[in-house]
């Protein structure tokens, strides 16, 4: 590690006879395991060199893709104080994540996790380096850890890998009950106007809830996972959103007074990179490479194929993982794609695609001639390249995010979980990007591409760079995200020596 850097590092905290040591806990899925990562990465390094711990839960299965695939176990051994252990997640090796076998693993990990938690705080042998633990980062979909914290004294956070506004829908689960909005009678009843969740009346539809939300029985396993898991985040010491100020601020106002102790430390992707750069934190990085925590090998030669191109000339394609096309929708999006005439950078995850079809041939010799095709891409870096010029997406948090960080205007296909609620904010609230919702028909994929790319190209690139521009100041020394990571840290450092708060 460059140590001569990292000493140039802010680090007001004071070193404790005993460390505070973390325990980070994510669903073991990739949307997950990489922010929380980010997160585990950010505390170190932001802390400096006076010696906060992480113990990151990973399971088996994501461990070794994690180790197989990225260079994570490289960058992490530079942190003496960071270490993974391996947890079960209750899934048949390779199992894909559907709605079904998330629920599955979500109930596997709440019968399991007292002993996971009991196993990890148990006082350390006297050989081992790491202090007792201080407290435990959960993700927001395991919320129940925060009852096992209680009940051994030890304080939760919870760690939302989702929006603002996607968090504030789900909160607000029981008033659209109470006020008779939900469940939704059916397909025709979509297009309704909610009004009981207040800052997103006027503007947000049945359809633009959760989709574990529209519901037409209430009773629905998901929708009652999700509401008792999101409202038991009030009891948590506090909440940790990977987003920032100056994009969510309507939302925080609302989620504040639910959850005083509300940490924005977003965009995380951008958080982390600038502190990797100024403490020159790995090789990869010191080389102007980017860190990866992905779940599948990047096929790096799509950035070779993007150096071909014009700039802002390429649509990236990624609908993220766990979306599986169903029926002809694979089909309408590439014929939708073609029509449009732009070149494109796909992602095409192993397993997210239907048998080929037999239109195949006519669409692959479009995709030879101004095409790219990968099953997995360093997104990162194809968001920051100049060849792209917007981004057709499922509107998960992390791309979504990710997208705005880089100034890349988006085309939103919504497919799962929160995703809905993102695309209606994309388009309607920031500006960034179309929403098409539910439709999957080539002629409407054609318009939106085309207005990604030339109609509205300059009003959407326009409003994306000032929040690119927002989003880099966040995270900047003195920035809103910034800030709130201090503050974390603080509480964190003040928990585990009560007498040495320092101001600063
Ligand atoms: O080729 C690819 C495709 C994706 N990614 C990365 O994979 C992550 C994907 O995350 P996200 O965009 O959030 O999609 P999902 O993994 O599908 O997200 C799940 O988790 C998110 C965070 O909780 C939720 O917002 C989504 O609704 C939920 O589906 C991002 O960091 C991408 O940069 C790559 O590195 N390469």
């Amino acid at each position: 590690m460059a140590h001569g850097a990292l000493t140039s590092l802010r680090s007001p905290w004071p070193v404790p006879a005993r460390p505070p040591h973390v325990v980070i806990f994510p669903l073991p899925a990739q949307g997950h395991v990489n922010t929380m990562l980010r997160l585990a990465e950010l505390l170190i390094l932001r802390s400096g060199r006076n010696g906060l711990c992480v113990t990151f839960l990973n399971s088996e299965q994501n461990h070794l893709r994690l180790l197989s695939f990225t260079d994570a176990a490289d960058r992490f051994s530079e942190h003496p104080t960071f270490c993974f252990k391996t947890i079960s997640d209750g899934l048949p090796p390779e199992a894909p994540l559907s709605k079904d076998t998330i629920l599955e693993m979500m109930e596997y990990l709440k019968l399991t996790a007292r002993d996971v938690i009991a196993d990890v705080i148990a006082p350390p042998p006297t050989s081992s380096s790491l202090p007792p633990v201080t407290c435990i980062i959960v993700d927001g979909a395991l919320s129940f850890v925060i009852d096992l914290g209680e009940d051994i004294g030890v304080p939760v956070f919870v760690f939302r890998t989702i929006s603002a506004c996607g968090f504030w829908a789900y909160f607000c689960m029981p008033r659209l009950v109470e006020a008779g909005e939900l469940p939704i009678q059916g397909e025709d009843d979509k297009d309704r106007l909610l009004t009981s969740i207040p800052a997103m009346e006027g503007f947000l539809r049945c359809r633009d809830l959760p989709t574990f939300c529209q519901v037409t029985d209430l009773s629905d396993a998901f929708f009652r996972y999700i509401e008792d898991q999101t409202i038991r985040t009030s009891q948590a010491r506090g909440l940790i959103l990977n987003t920032f100020d100056a994009l969510e601020e309507s939302m925080l106002d609302q989620i504040r007074p639910h959850c005083p102790n509300l940490y924005t430390v977003g965009p995380l992707n951008t958080h982390l990179r600038s502190i990797q750069l100024s403490t020159g934190s790995s090789p990869v990085i010191s080389s102007g490479g980017r860190s990866s925590n992905s779940l599948w090998k990047e096929d790096r030669s799509c950035l070779r194929w993007l150096d071909m191109q014009p700039e802002r000339s390429v649509v990236y394609v990624s609908f993220g993982s766990i979306t599986v096309f169903k029926g002809k929708e694979l089909t309408e999006f590439w014929h939708g794609l073609a029509a449009s005439k732009f070149r494109f950078l796909w992602v095409m995850r192993p397993g997210s695609v239907p048998d080929q079809d037999e239109e195949d041939d006519e669409l692959r010799a479009v995709t030879r001639e101004r095409g790219c095709i990968v099953e997995w891409a360093p997104q990162e870096e194809v968001l920051a390249h100049p060849a792209i010029g917007g981004f057709l997406t499922h509107s998960g948090w992390n791309s979504t995010i990710e997208s705005i960080a880089a100034g890349v205007p988006m085309v939103c296909w919504p497919y799962i979980a929160e995703q809905p609620t993102n695309s209606r904010f994309v388009s309607e609230v920031w500006k960034v990007g179309m929403d098409m919702k539910g439709s999957c028909d080539r002629r409407v994929i054609e318009r939106m591409v085309g207005d990604l790319m030339t109609g509205r190209r300059e009003e959407l690139a326009t409003t994306a760079a000032c929040m690119a521009e927002a989003a880099a100041e966040a995270v900047s020394q003195g920035g809103s995200s910034w800030d709130s990571m201090n503050r974390l840290i603080d509480d964190i450092w003040t928990m585990a020596s009560p007498h040495k708060r320092v101001d600063h």
